[in-house]
């Protein structure tokens, strides 16, 4: 019994050496490749993506239910904007912040009649929401949109002419419905569609349905 047990502790001892190894060769190859591609802006990309605590947790405060003692809160705690005020990538509507010191700030309960004040969501998300430019009025499709990150981060980013929330597995289908419910007021409702279909179909189904596309 004892014998098994070490025999299984060594296993997963030498597994993590390997996965280790493994890891600084992939991150050489990297620091070799980028920085020859990227020149100076690679340190700062290559700190960012040392530190996963810095994005994985990001908090999107919901510009449909502002709150400054979120805000005041997250700051107190060491968050600091994604992009400062000064960047041109910032946006006055889309406030997300990031934390370098692990931990997380903690999800808010669903309270009945009450939308929440904040997302917490992969900073890479917002990334893409800003990469799309969306203009107002324009159609989005989020094709493959559960739990609903992108899509909450799309509507504060901007005021899409409608919104399409596609996603096919049911469940995960019915935890997209809640995070909109959750985040954005019914008056908006309206702006915004759900389908549950194999996102590969849309673009036949709906040819140029679609301004801007995520997933
Ligand atoms: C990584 S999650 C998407 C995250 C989401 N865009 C967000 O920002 O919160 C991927 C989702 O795509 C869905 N999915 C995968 N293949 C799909 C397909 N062919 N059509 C529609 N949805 C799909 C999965 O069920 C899953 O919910």
């Amino acid at each position: 019994m004892l014998f098994c047990h070490l025999l299984s502790k060594l296993e997963t001892k030498s597994k993590t050496k390997l996965q280790k190894k493994i890891c600084q060769v992939v991150l050489s190859h990297f620091e070799k490749q980028y920085s020859k591609e990227l020149g100076e802006v690679w340190n700062s990309i290559s700190q960012v993506l040392s530190t996963p605590q810095c994005w994985q947790y990001a908090v999107l405060l919901n510009k449909f239910n502002f709150s400054s003692e979120v805000e005041n809160d997250l700051r107190l705690k060491g968050y600091r904007l994604i992009f400062p005020e000064t960047s041109s990538c910032f946006r006055q509507s889309l406030k997300c912040y990031i934390s370098s010191s692990p931990g997380r700030f903690p999800a808010q309960k669903h309270r009945a009649g009450k939308l929440k004040e904040y997302y917490l969501l992969n900073a890479a998300s917002v990334l893409a929401v800003l990469a799309l430019e969306v203009e107002n009025g324009e159609k989005v499709l989020d094709m493959c949109a559960a739990p609903g990150g992108k899509s909450i981060a799309t509507l504060q980013y901007a005021w899409p002419g409608l919104l399409h929330c596609n996603e096919y597995d049911h469940l995960r289908s019915r935890w997209l419905k809640q995070t909109l419910e959750s985040f954005i007021p019914e008056s908006l409702m309206s702006l915004i569609t759900v389908s549950q279909l194999d996102g590969r179909q849309i673009g036949n189904l709906q040819p140029e349905g679609f301004d801007k596309v995520c997933n």
